[in-house]
């Protein structure tokens, strides 16, 4: 449906690029777009968006070159930046009437719909200034989806969310993802986790990967081990190891989590790895849990 085709954008005439050759085709569902900060994403995503042109490489939506032809990806693009503003005097409702004017949508009956479907209906006629940042992602999200969108580009949504509110934001997403192609991008891995139908890592510019986050934890699997050890062991050791996790007990004895190719210490047992951890065993991410 959407292909990139060696996309490309330097900013400084060529000599560096912030996407670098990047080639994917994808279908509807969820995409998780992971990098660390400065890895190329919000670039990416306004290429999508047709806000910046490639310095190199093609766009295709179903076949046509959005790059010559950006209107083709506007009429079915809905797109949620990573600052999205609200205007503070207008209430939710009225702020939906005012992106609905520009996007040239006349239904009053859909701007309703919209506001159930990011759950603010019962919130529609307070002032979106006053809105939780929760809130007010959801109705980013309305927003973006004012023009039923076959492609729905959202950039880095949860960052300053609380978990309940990260909770909902993620299941919101997931559900339009059934239908459409939805372009999530974010640092924590944790994120897109359970919603994510592939993943894109994005390293320097550079696709590192490009796989479902089934066949990631395959691959790691057997590479992430646990086990229990003394403190003085442990503090002896550990810059060996590429350490995902290690937690000190009252009685002395550290509980460690450890990805490498083969047990660390005696008594370490492979354990099942989270996507994080999948990601750092299969180096493509930093201990930190930022992709690399
Ligand atoms: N308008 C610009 N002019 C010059 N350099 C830019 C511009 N926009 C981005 N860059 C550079 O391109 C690289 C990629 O930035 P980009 O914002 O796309 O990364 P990101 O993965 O979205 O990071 P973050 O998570 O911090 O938003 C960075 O080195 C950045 O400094």
């Amino acid at each position: 449906m959407l292909q990139l085709d060696n996309l490309s954008r330097s900013f400084d005439g060529g000599k560096t690029f912030a996407v670098d050759g990047v080639s994917l085709t994808l279908q509807p569902g969820v995409l998780g777009l992971i990098g660390h900060n400065g890895a190329g994403k919000t670039t990416l995503m306004q290429m999508l968006a047709t806000l910046i042109k490639p310095t190199r490489g093609r766009l295709l939506l179903e076949g046509q070159d959005i790059v010559a032809q950006p209107e083709a990806m506007r009429r079915r693009l809905g797109y949620l930046p990573q600052d999205f503003g609200v205007y503070a005097n207008l209430t939710a409702l009225e702020l939906l009437q005012y992106f609905a004017a520009l996007k040239g949508v006349r239904d009053p009956a859909r701007l309703r719909r919209l506001l159930e479907q990011v759950n603010l209906h019962e919130h529609a006629h307070r002032q979106a200034a006053s809105f939780s940042g929760g809130m007010r992602q959801r109705l980013g999200i309305a927003q973006a989806l004012l023009n039923d969108p076959d492609v729905l580009v959202v950039d880095e949504p949860t960052a300053g969310l609380d978990p309940e509110e990260r909770l909902r934001f993620r299941q919101l997403l997931s559900e339009i993802g059934f239908r459409k192609l939805v372009i999530v991008s974010t640092h924590i891995v944790s994120d897109v986790e359970n919603m994510a139908t592939h993943l894109a890592i994005l390293n320097r510019g550079r696709l590192s990967a490009y796989e479902t986050p089934d066949t990631l934890l395959q691959r790691a699997s057997g590479q992430v081990w646990a086990g229990e050890l003394d403190a003085a062991d442990y503090e002896a050791r550990r810059g060996a190891w590429q350490v995902l996790h290690a937690q000190r007990d009252r009685q002395g004895s550290v509980r460690v989590r450890v990805a490498q190719a083969h047990a660390p210490f005696e008594g370490a047992q492979t354990s099942p790895p989270s996507l994080e951890e999948a990601l750092m065993a299969l180096r493509y991410a930093r201990p930190e849990g930022v992709a690399a």
